[in-house]
């Protein structure tokens, strides 16, 4: 994904109680306190399994319009946390923690109410932006919180003495008819976004409103220290709902998004976290056991520790990248894993000394290049206003310039795949075609083969529209916009 800036720490302010805090809610009840024993008590006899609605999003699940009691304290929080968000000059899952952090005494409850609103108004704010204007978003952000609230829960849900003075906008905001609006409005994306997905595809329609919907959670398996029959029963056996992936064989899907880092599964290693797409991305390199492989662009590790399962924890797997502090986070990944064969390495750049002699040495080597993240939308809904043209056309350059050098490292017979979570052609199928172009030593592999060979079936569709190519989209795979080719040196 495109490189961010990192929003300063001290983005929020720390939050004191505040008076109305304190009478609306000074202690937790009695009540509350029989209730929260009875959960521990419970998730202990469970082994760490909390079960019930606790996290923002499982909690949401079940609000349904007109029946949220809105405080006046979610509207004022919601807009200090949109006050700085909307700024749009740093990722804004980070910045969600940054404010929750900054707001410890904030009840699950609320902070669930809040989290849904900043989505909301993320990813809607195409919509939110017209009815406004000539208002922009970021300096009218109670505006911004009131509209959202009314648009999720209905007006009636807000308490009249936080609406106050904005009233008469928040009426003509409410009012706005988007019929009237510019396609790329109605599609609630920016002009050159629209333009680009227009033109290549024919069913946006439905792809634009997947964009507008929470993704899914997706888990893999390590095949190391469980298999996915026994994974599920176990989430089974604690009342976690959760089904097989469709294509990937080592993937479960949840429905809701439980605390999983304290569950037993996550701690052991027997699960990681990482879409379907991506597992799929994993097994398109068919690595093997006792293979020299790399990952050029490892990141935190997502793709590597999928890689090292499925070499069994053989061979060599150099895991390469250039942000050293993400690299970071792939050490204690792979410990809990219990991956031995993973190298972590940071490099200078594409054209690293390290890198040169290193060439002709690899069997596989994965190029999970970095890109626009236009495949992420439903994750990531800040990155579609984040994003200008001018960010397409530097990455391309690095796309184009990490395939050329990461392709010298494979040997003769050996295979790369180079991937990307876009869904622009001009970051996957165009870069693929100039690179063939000019090398004509390789050539591509039809995806469809490589997971045949597996046992994974697509439907018949998914060929025809993308040919060899490998292309996920939300709304046809449930999954992120991966795309991935197949390449092999003769
Ligand atoms: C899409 S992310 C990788 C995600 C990771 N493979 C995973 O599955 O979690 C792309 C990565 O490319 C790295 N990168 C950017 N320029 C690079 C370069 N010239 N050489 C190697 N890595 C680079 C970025 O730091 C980023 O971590």
């Amino acid at each position: 994904m495109a490189e961010t800036k990192f929003p300063k720490r001290r983005a929020f302010a720390m939050q004191k109680p505040r008076k109305t805090e304190r009478t609306e809610s000074p202690r937790r009840t009695e009540r509350q306190r029989a209730a929260d024993k009875r959960r521990r008590e419970e998730a202990r006899a469970m082994g760490g399994y909390a079960k019930g609605p606790k996290t923002p999003e499982k909690r949401m699940t079940a609000l349904q319009p007109g029946q949220v009691r809105i405080t006046g304290l979610i509207v004022d929080e919601l807009t200090r946390a949109l006050g700085v968000i909307l700024k749009l000059d740093g990722p804004a899952d980070v910045l969600m923690k940054l404010f929750f952090r900054s707001n410890p005494r904030l009840g699950m409850r609320d902070r669930g109410i809040i989290a849904e609103g900043i989505y909301y108004a993320l990813r809607h704010l195409g919509t939110l932006s017209w009815a406004m204007h000539p208002v922009p978003p970021a300096r009218a952000p109670r505006l911004v919180a009131l509209a959202t609230l009314a648009r999720q829960h209905g007006i009636e849900s807000l308490p009249p003495a936080s609406i106050g003075r904005e009233e008469g906008p928040l009426k003509n905001v409410l009012a706005a008819d988007f019929s009237k609006a510019p396609p790329h409005i109605q599609a609630e994306l920016p002009e050159w976004i629209y333009s680009l997905l227009e033109a290549q595809y024919d069913d946006t329609k439905e792809l634009y409103a997947s964009m507008l919907e929470g993704a899914p959670l997706d888990l893999r398996v390590n095949l190391l220290k469980a298999s996915r029959e026994e994974v599920l029963q176990e989430l089974a056996a604690n009342g976690v709902e959760a089904y097989p992936t469709p294509f990937s064989p080592d993937g479960v899907r949840l429905p809701t998004k439980p605390g999983l880092t304290q569950w037993p599964i996550y701690k052991e290693g027997k699960v990681d976290v990482q879409d379907e797409g991506s597992q799929l991305i994993a097994r398109l390199l068919t690595p093997r056991r006792r293979e020299m492989i790399c990952d050029f662009c490892a990141g935190a590790g997502g793709k590597t520790l999928a890689i090292g399962a499925l070499m069994r924890s053989t061979g060599s797997l150099y895991a390469f990248d250039v942000n050293e502090k993400r690299l970071a986070g792939l050490t204690p990944r792979m410990r809990r894993a219990g991956l031995s064969n993973v190298h972590p390495i940071a490099i200078r750049s594409e054209r690293d000394e390290r890198i040169r002699r290193l060439q002709g040495k690899f069997d596989r080597v994965l190029i999970d290049a970095p890109c626009t993240g236009t495949g992420t939308f439903r994750r990531n809904p800040d990155l579609k206003w984040r994003l200008a043209p001018s960010e397409l056309d530097r990455i391309n350059k690095i796309q184009k310039d990490v395939l050329e050098h990461a392709s010298r490292l494979v040997k003769k017979g050996g295979r790369m795949v180079y991937a990307t979570c876009s869904m622009l052609r001009r970051e996957n199928q165009e870069v693929v075609e100039a690179f063939l172009e000019a090398h004509p030593e390789w050539h591509l592999v039809p995806a469809a083969d490589v997971f045949a060979q597996q046992g994974i079936q697509f439907d018949a569709s998914q060929w025809e529209r993308f040919g060899s190519y490998f292309q996920m989209l939300p709304h046809v795979n449930s999954t992120d916009g991966f795309f991935a080719a197949v390449l092999q040196r003769d």
